[in-house]
């Protein structure tokens, strides 16, 4: 099995002031992001926006007009079989025969790439958990199924970087969280960075643990993401109560403030009634609790000038 890649923090992904001109047209303006090792990490756009152009850029499918893009360290355009061999994509729809089982579908793909064993094949069929159902035939498989096979091919010779345009497409919310799962899975033990594109705020959320958002070629934002939903995510409340400073000593050192004479805590949604009960438990009188924490969704509506992601 691998070791996670590299040095701590050192970025999976460079994205080097990457610029994309088509004719007269700019896709990609000056694109700077890194992307840190053994994470989901999302890239979120509208349609048209310039995700698949900049996955086709980080596969080498085609060359960036300026700037570079370094895959662990090695430029995709001057030293495109090293930073190549670290890549593994599911650019447009995987290649799969359905009238092959799963398992032959891989043996297939192995053998183009001599240095996969048998070994390695069991062993990507159980991390995308498809030992079930991998001697049966392709085309009975559901979508969900599908990506994951994909999935298990793309990771036959053990890539650093995994990438996937709009792998969530057609997939329901389950299948969205299984496939999250099965990623983290490989995150974990193989140390593997995921690349996924998508146009949809809401199932990044449910998928990434840090979204990149792009908008006409252009990088408006990075995010971390701190769980499944807002409301598992740290979210900033206010406390309205009768006596701030003495509310605010219930809690430790940085965990509260006060302003504009409320109590303001950084927590997550079990913390909000943890908080409530202390309050209440010492003689504060608690006369209303609000959220002030927007959504992901609020900020990128904002930041978008209120307009839609899908
Ligand atoms: N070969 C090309 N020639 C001219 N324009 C192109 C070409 N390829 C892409 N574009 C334009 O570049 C922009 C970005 O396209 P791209 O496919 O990268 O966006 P996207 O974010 O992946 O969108 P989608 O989610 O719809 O696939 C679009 O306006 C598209 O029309």
């Amino acid at each position: 099995m691998n070791e996670t890649s590299g040095i701590v923090g050192e970025p999976v992904v460079r994205f080097n002031n990457v610029v994309k001109r088509i004719g007269r047209k700019t896709i990609i303006e000056g694109l700077t992001l890194d992307v840190p090792p053994g994470q989901v990490f999302g890239f979120l756009g509208p349609n048209g926006s310039g995700k698949t152009t900049t996955i086709r850029m980080m596969t080498g499918l085609m060359a960036p007009s300026a700037g570079d893009i370094l895959v662990c360290g090695r430029s995709i355009t001057r030293e495109f079989e090293q930073a190549i061999s670290q890549v593994g994509a599911i650019v447009e729809n995987p290649e799969m025969y359905g009238f092959l089982s799963g398992y032959r579908n891989l043996q297939q793909y192995a053998r183009m790439r001599a240095d996969v064993p048998k070994e390695r094949i069991d062993e990507v069929v159980r991390f995308m958990g498809l030992e079930h159902r991998i001697r049966d035939k392709v085309s009975t498989y559901s979508l969900g199924m599908r990506q994951r096979l994909g999935v298990a091919q793309a990771i036959l010779h053990r890539p650093k970087l995994l990438i996937l345009d709009e792998p969530t497409n057609g997939l329901d919310p389950q299948g969205i969280r299984e496939l999250r799962d099965y990623l983290r899975e490989l995150t974990r033990l193989e140390g593997t960075t995921v690349f996924v594109s998508s146009h949809l705020l809401s199932e990044m959320e449910l998928m990434c643990d840090t979204v990149a958002i792009i908008q006409a070629g252009r990088l408006i934002d990075v995010r971390e993401l701190h769980g499944e939903t807002d409301l598992e995510a740290a979210v900033e409340v206010a406390f309205e109560v009768d006596r701030p400073e003495e509310a605010l000593r219930l809690f430790g050192d940085g965990a509260g403030e006060i302003r504009e004479s409320r109590l303001i805590v950084k927590t997550n949604r079990e913390g909000i009634a943890e908080a409530n009960r202390r309050l209440v438990q010492a003689g504060i009188a608690v006369y209303g609790i609000r959220m002030l924490t927007r959504s992901l969704e609020d900020q990128f509506l904002e930041m978008t000038g209120g307009g839609h992601i899908v």
